[in-house]
């Protein structure tokens, strides 16, 4: 039988041990802070931003929210990234993606000061993560990498295909996934054959955005299925929801399968902060 995972019990798990951490730091005078930057008002967007800033709470980690214009300059976001870079109380900044269309969000994040890059898509981060050096690393990568720890342990030699070869998910989890010695195939849309690879697959990751993309006779008997997807539906009684990009009810023969919602989501938010109070880390130690 398939072994639906509780991310949401992880999540709490590992944010318990942030909390401590935490505390500890408080107790040396250092008290982790989050700066999260919105601009615009997409619903989805301030519905993340609203329970990022809610986690932040639960664990002690002081959070400040600046909600922009939709309006707003890319220069004047600069400067606000700039003020909080110099701001020694603050110890991570993030900025919601996406940002509005009028503003160029690589040139955006490349102004984050690494050190407080706690979505690790600053430059630098991405280079300390693909030489295996250190650096921040991205919240959902690094969940999905905390996700496998608890399924499966030691992933040497293991047959990993990612789908999905984005600068959020797929790149840098195919990073991970190597420094730990999988072997891994990173596919994406212009894929040939995709159903034959993904069957080869010990674990697959999905992050593309396609509901139900993952079929049943794409999976192995007893792999493991990460679904990265967040796809927002319409039932035919016009009711909205969330599903991922796997078929979760043909994942019978699969040993294990991460449910959406309640899987990679509430692992992503988890790392945040426990991003954060690395970073935090970092200044108590010069
Ligand atoms: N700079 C930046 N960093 C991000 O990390 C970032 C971002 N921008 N923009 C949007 C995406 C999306 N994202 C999610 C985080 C948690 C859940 C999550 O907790 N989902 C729950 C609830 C899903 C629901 O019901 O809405 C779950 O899967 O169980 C979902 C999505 C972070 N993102």
């Amino acid at each position: 039988m398939v072994d639906l995972i509780d991310g949401r019990a992880l999540a709490r798990h590992l944010s318990d041990r942030t909390a401590e951490d935490v505390a500890r730091l408080r107790a040396k005078g250092v008290a982790p802070a989050l700066a999260v930057v919105l601009v615009g008002n997409d619903p989805a967007s301030q519905v993340y931003v609203r329970r990022k800033v809610a986690e932040c709470a639960k664990v002690g980690i002081r959070s400040c929210e600046a909600a922009l214009p939709r309006e707003t300059s890319e220069a004047d976001l600069v400067a606000l990234i700039e003020a909080l870079n110099a701001d020694p109380s603050i110890h991570g900044i993030l900025v919601q993606l996406p940002l509005p269309p009028t503003i160029d969000a690589t040139r955006v994040l490349d102004r984050i000061a690494p050190e407080k890059d706690v979505d690790g898509f600053h430059p630098v981060n991405v280079g300390r993560l693909s030489t295996g050096t250190g650096g921040l690393v991205p919240c959902t990568p690094l969940g999905i990498m905390k996700l496998l720890d608890s399924i499966v342990g030691d992933l040497r030699g293991r047959d990993v295909v990612v789908i999905g070869k984005s600068n959020i998910v797929g790149k840098p989890v195919a990073m991970l996934l190597l420094e730990r010695e999988a072997t891994v195939t990173v596919t994406h849309i212009e894929t040939q054959n995709l159903p034959d690879i993904a069957r080869r697959a010990d674990i697959i990751v999905v992050a593309a955005g396609s509901p139900h993309l993952v079929r049943g006779f794409w999976v192995k008997e007893g792999a493991v299925v990460i679904d990265v997807g967040i796809n927002r539906v319409t039932d035919p009684d016009g009711r909205a929801r969330i599903v991922g990009d796997v078929a979760t009810h043909e994942m019978g023969h699969a040993r294990a399968v991460t449910p959406v919602p309640g899987g990679v989501g509430p692992m992503t938010i988890a790392c945040l902060l426990s991003n954060t109070v690395a970073a935090a880390e970092r200044t108590t130690r010069g």
